[in-house]
């Protein structure tokens, strides 16, 4: 039986992950978990789980949810209760899946526990890939990766020699303007910003795969997983998703992992890894696709993409700087509050702004983030 513990348990990643744990009872045992503000389902999933610990975003919801669960389950509230959930001694593994940076604290505290990570949360890994990285090295636990492209590269790479990587390749849909030109997102909505052509997501998630920002996350998100310089990761676009990306190999072989979008095939390898269980969906049926599509991911129809090399390449804080105020760009455009293209404005902005520190302690990337926030809102009110 493997105990898990589940950040971000109302997300679309944190139900498919109680799905994924529902389906194989006499494997998986949902320990503790832990979300924001919805307190309906907070309070369904309590009661289906049984978890020992729940944490919710405050005190006043952790009263109010407290009256409508077992009696025996603790509930704690905050950024404590997510440390407290993330480390609960009797967790196997965490699954961060949470939104944002808000991820980094509970995801160091629980592999300074010891626990294995299965990670979701790209931003956890953009805002301090170096700290994060070092500390699963000291204390020997593995970051057994979710998002899709990186689960895909995972499972490309066993058995093989990293050192015989050539390049690895992740694939992009384009997101929902994908078949617009750069003039045409002038006056996009919201609405269809939302639109994603191929996954069904949280919100955030949608909004940076629309400004390819996403894709730019997840080029930090391999360089620190699979220790890959920047310059041998390559972006592809791919309309279906359907290869989930692929490494190239010096005698210029290339693995592919494929299969039709479905997040509950990464999450539950990274939770069983590295054995293989059942999962009862209907299968890739390639005849049945007919043709899968590509084209290069061109960085002035994309600039997120672009900023996102940058600092990635920069490195030190600019990874910081480049999440963070993505994170403040993507929320005042859920609210309405900047257009679109105003996002990429943002971030590039607030990145000039930066003077990068080198090898940046937790304190340093956490005043950073601060400051970053403050910048872009300080942009955003410009625009
Ligand atoms: N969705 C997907 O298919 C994929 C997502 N990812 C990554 O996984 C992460 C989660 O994405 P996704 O599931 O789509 O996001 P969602 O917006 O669907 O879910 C976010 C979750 O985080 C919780 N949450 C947000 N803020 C807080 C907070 N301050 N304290 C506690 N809980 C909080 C929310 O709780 P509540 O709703 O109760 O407020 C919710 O449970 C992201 O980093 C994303 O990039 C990666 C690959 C694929
Ligand atoms: C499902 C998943 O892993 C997402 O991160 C996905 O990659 C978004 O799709 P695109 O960024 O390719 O549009
Ligand atoms: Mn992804």
């Amino acid at each position: 039986m493997k105990n898990i513990a589940v950040l971000g348990s109302t997300g679309s990643i944190g139900r498919q992950t109680l799905e994924v744990i529902a389906s194989h009872p006499g494997s998986f045992r949902l320990v503790a978990m832990a979300a924001g503000t919805n307190a309906d389902l907070i309070i369904e999933q309590a009661n289906k789980f049984q978890p020992a610990l729940v944490s919710v975003s405050t005190k006043e919801l952790a009263e109010r949810v407290k009256i409508h669960i077992p009696a025996h389950t603790k509930v704690v509230y905050g950024l404590e209760g997510l440390i407290e959930v993330a480390t609960h001694e009797d967790v196997h593994t965490l699954v961060t899946a949470v939104v944002g940076s808000i991820g980094l604290k509970p995801t160091l505290a629980a592999i300074e526990q010891g626990k294995q990570i299965a990670l979701a949360n790209k931003e956890t890994l953009v805002t301090a890939g170096q700290i994060v990285m070092e500390l699963a090295a000291k204390h020997q636990v593995s970051i057994l990766p979710v998002d899709s492209e990186h689960s895909a590269i995972f499972q490309c790479l066993q058995g093989e020699n990293k050192s015989q990587v050539e390049k690895i390749i992740l694939t992009a849909s384009g997101g929902s303007f994908r078949h617009k030109s750069r003039e045409e997102l002038v006056n996009v909505s919201l609405e269809d910003a939302l639109k994603h052509p191929n996954w069904s997501m949280g919100p955030k998630v949608t909004i940076d795969s629309a400004t390819m920002m996403n894709k730019g996350l997840e080029v930090i998100e391999a360089h620190w997983l699979f220790s890959m310089p920047y310059d041998n990761i390559e972006v592809l676009l791919h309309d279906e998703s359907i290869i989930h990306s692929m490494v190239v190999f010096q005698d210029s072989a290339v693995m592919a992992q494929l299969g039709t979008p479905d997040m509950r095939v990464p999450i539950q390898y990274a939770l069983t890894y590295p054995e293989r269980y059942p999962f009862f969906t209907p299968r890739l049926d390639l005849a049945q696709v007919g043709c899968l599509h590509f084209r290069e991911a061109d960085f002035n129809r994309y600039p997120c993409l672009r900023l996102a090399f940058e600092a990635g390449k920069t490195g030190g804080t600019m990874p910081t700087v480049l999440n963070a105020a993505n994170e403040i760009a993507v929320t005042q455009f859920l609210r309405s509050e900047i257009s679109f293209l105003d996002i990429e404005k943002v971030i590039e902005e607030t990145m000039n702004q930066h003077e990068p520190i080198a090898n940046p302690t937790l304190e340093e990337i956490e005043e950073v983030d601060r400051w970053a926030r403050e910048r872009a809102k300080s942009i955003e009110r410009r625009c």
